[in-house]
């Protein structure tokens, strides 16, 4: 912060000098003097642009901030998310408490903080007030996409970045493809395969890291009920598709890379443009084959008469007939399903794990539900005949889903949400008033873990503390204004996650069938068994070097 103010009271400085010679130059004009006079005026307008890069706003310096060079070197090291958190956090605690904006590091926290972000000053709210206005006022807190590296080649314009009329445009077509309900054998089949990979590690006493596998089971689910394949990542985990994914993915979050002003001309930059060829061709391929065969189908006059098993892709092309949906929108949004649909419930499911893992007696408490619902299974039964549950089922599972919310609730996979600019001026639930073409977005894990609104055991897990909001039909309610926009891992307002439904579905569908199967425990590492797992670098939570061991029941 001290450098802060030395920059900007420096750069302030050198502004106020340079403007009285700028204004005398230009009065008593000779060719050398335009010269200098556009010279000198060159040179204020570089320092006015540095000045506004490096220094915050005079109406957002009341809040705290960890800094750009803090911020930068965090940044520099590609460290874990939550580690990462962690600095910037140290940083700002050190800042408040400095300025006086809180008095000791156990007061609430603040209601929002701000953040320096390749370029621009971002507001990040983290109270439930200002999270609300956020998420429903979407055209006021417009969506704005950070073009780093080649994410927007990459990612295309997709629903999730899209302002809002071309975001309208979009989101009729794929609506219709989520307006449903969701077959339990999209999710069962995949978790079979995993669990025939389980059983290995089960007899063999061998540690296991939960979220590697379960990225893989859920890229499975993904891609069959997206496309109607399961690419099988659980036995083929070096497929070329499964590896350019993967590989982009790498690319994508390393801000490290990303933060080189030449990224676009480097070798990274030249390999990353190859691998997004190599995974459009994959995605175009997949696109033209499920326009035939859908063609093939009308004129076979063949209806799909289950309409929860129906993948996504062919349902977006069947909407997208007519419009003025294209090949290439078709593209951006199937990257989409991919990167939101599967990397996401992964996450949550590797927490899920950790979190049963290191709380046996809840992990007996579902496990005791689930056989209440859907009776025990036989210990003898192969994997891959291992009964799913049905959608009646899974649907009251009521405790496992207040088991799903809480871990969601300490580790949401979006743990800041993409960012916004607003449109027009907005008052903040402090009276700050944000003009016109301010960066904003939502920190959702300080949200879930806000001392404030949850209590002194906000950092504990503790499923019961849901049961209360249970209704008379034993549903949970997932919506965040059930809890007034404290719990919002799912977003809110009109942009709310698309995929809430299928993501619940598929956490259900694969916990209740390893806890038939496996009791399990959180072995290591040092820092998971402190209770905060190592992370991998990145913006959605993926946990890192946990180590569980299965046993079969
Ligand atoms: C645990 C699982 C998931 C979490 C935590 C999650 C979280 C989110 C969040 C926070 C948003 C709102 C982003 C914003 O407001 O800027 C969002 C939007 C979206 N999600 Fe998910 N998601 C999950 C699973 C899925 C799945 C499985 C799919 C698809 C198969 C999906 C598709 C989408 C789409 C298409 C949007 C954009 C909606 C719009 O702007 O209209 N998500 N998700």
């Amino acid at each position: 912060m001290d450098s802060l103010n030395a920059a900007q009271s420096y750069l302030a400085d050198a502004l106020d000098r340079l403007q009285p010679a700028a204004e005398s130059l230009t009065r008593t004009a000779t060719p050398s003097r335009i010269a200098t006079a556009a010279a000198v005026i060159g040179a204020t307008w570089t320092a006015h642009k540095i000045y506004k890069l490096f220094v915050p706003p005079r109406h957002l310096r009341k809040y705290t901030t960890p800094g750009i060079w803090a911020t930068i070197h965090s940044f520099s090291k590609n460290m874990g998310y939550l580690e990462q958190r962690e600095e910037l956090g140290e940083a700002m605690v050190q800042d408040a408490l400095k300025r006086g904006l809180i008095k000791s590091r156990d007061d609430p926290p603040l209601p929002a903080y701000l953040i320096w972000l390749i370029g621009h000053w971002v507001v990040v709210v983290q109270n439930p007030e200002d999270v609300k206005n956020v998420l429903t006022n979407h055209e006021t807190f417009e969506k704005v996409l950070f073009e780093l590296g080649f994410t927007d080649k990459f990612m295309g314009k997709n629903l999730v970045v899209s302002k809002t009329p071309e975001w309208k445009r979009q989101r009729k077509v794929v609506n219709p493809a989520f307006r449903r309900g969701w077959a339990t054998s999209l999710f069962g089949t995949p978790a079979r395969n995993l669990i025939k990979k389980l059983d290995e590690y089960a007899a063999t006493g061998k540690v296991l890291d939960p979220p590697d596998w379960m990225h893989r089971m859920a890229l499975d689910a993904l891609t069959l009920a997206a496309f109607g394949d399961n690419i099988d990542s659980i036995n083929h985990p070096d497929s070329p598709m499964v590896s350019t994914y993967n590989a982009l993915m790498a690319e994508t979050v390393d801000v490290s890379k990303l933060l080189n002003p030449f990224y676009r001309w480097s070798k990274d930059g030249k390999r990353m443009l190859d691998l997004i060829a190599t995974f459009d061709q994959f995605l175009f391929d997949m696109i033209d084959v499920k326009t035939a065969e859908l063609a093939a189908k009308r004129a076979a006059g063949l209806q799909d008469d289950d309409h929860d098993s129906r993948n996504l892709l062919e349902m977006m092309i069947e909407a997208a007939e007519g419009t003025d949906f294209s090949r290439e929108d078709l593209r951006a949004n199937t990257v989409i399903f991919f990167v939101a649909g599967h990397d996401t419930t992964a996450n949550a499911l590797g927490f899920a794990m950790y979190l049963l893992g290191m709380h046996p007696e809840i992990q007996e408490r579902a496990r005791q539900e689930v056989i209440s619902i859907m009776g025990d299974a036989d210990p003898s039964t192969p994997a891959e005949e291992m009964r799913y549950p049905t959608t009646d089922e899974e649907r009251n599972m009521t405790y496992l889903t207040c088991i799903i919310k809480e871990v969601m609730r300490l580790f949401p996979s979006i743990a800041v949400l993409p960012h916004r600019i607003t449109t027009a001026p907005v008052t903040l639930h402090d009276g700050t008033i944000l003009p016109k073409d301010t960066r904003v977005t939502v920190d959702i894990y300080s949200l879930h873990r806000n001392r404030a609104v949850w209590g002194p055991d906000a950092d504990e897990f503790k499923p019961d503390r849901f049961l209360d909001s249970v209704g008379p039909d034993g549903q949970v309610p997932m919506h965040p204004g059930a809890s007034n926009f404290a719990w919002t891992p799912f977003g809110g307002g009109q942009r709310i996650c698309l995929g809430q439904q299928f993501s619940l579905v598929e956490q259900r569908v694969v916990l209740s069938m390893l806890l038939l199967r496996y009791k399990w425990t959180v072995v290591g590492d040092e820092k998971a068994l402190a209770g905060m797992p190592a992370t991998k670098p990145g913006t959605l939570l993926h946990a890192k070097g946990i180590q569980v061991r299965l046993e079969r029941r």
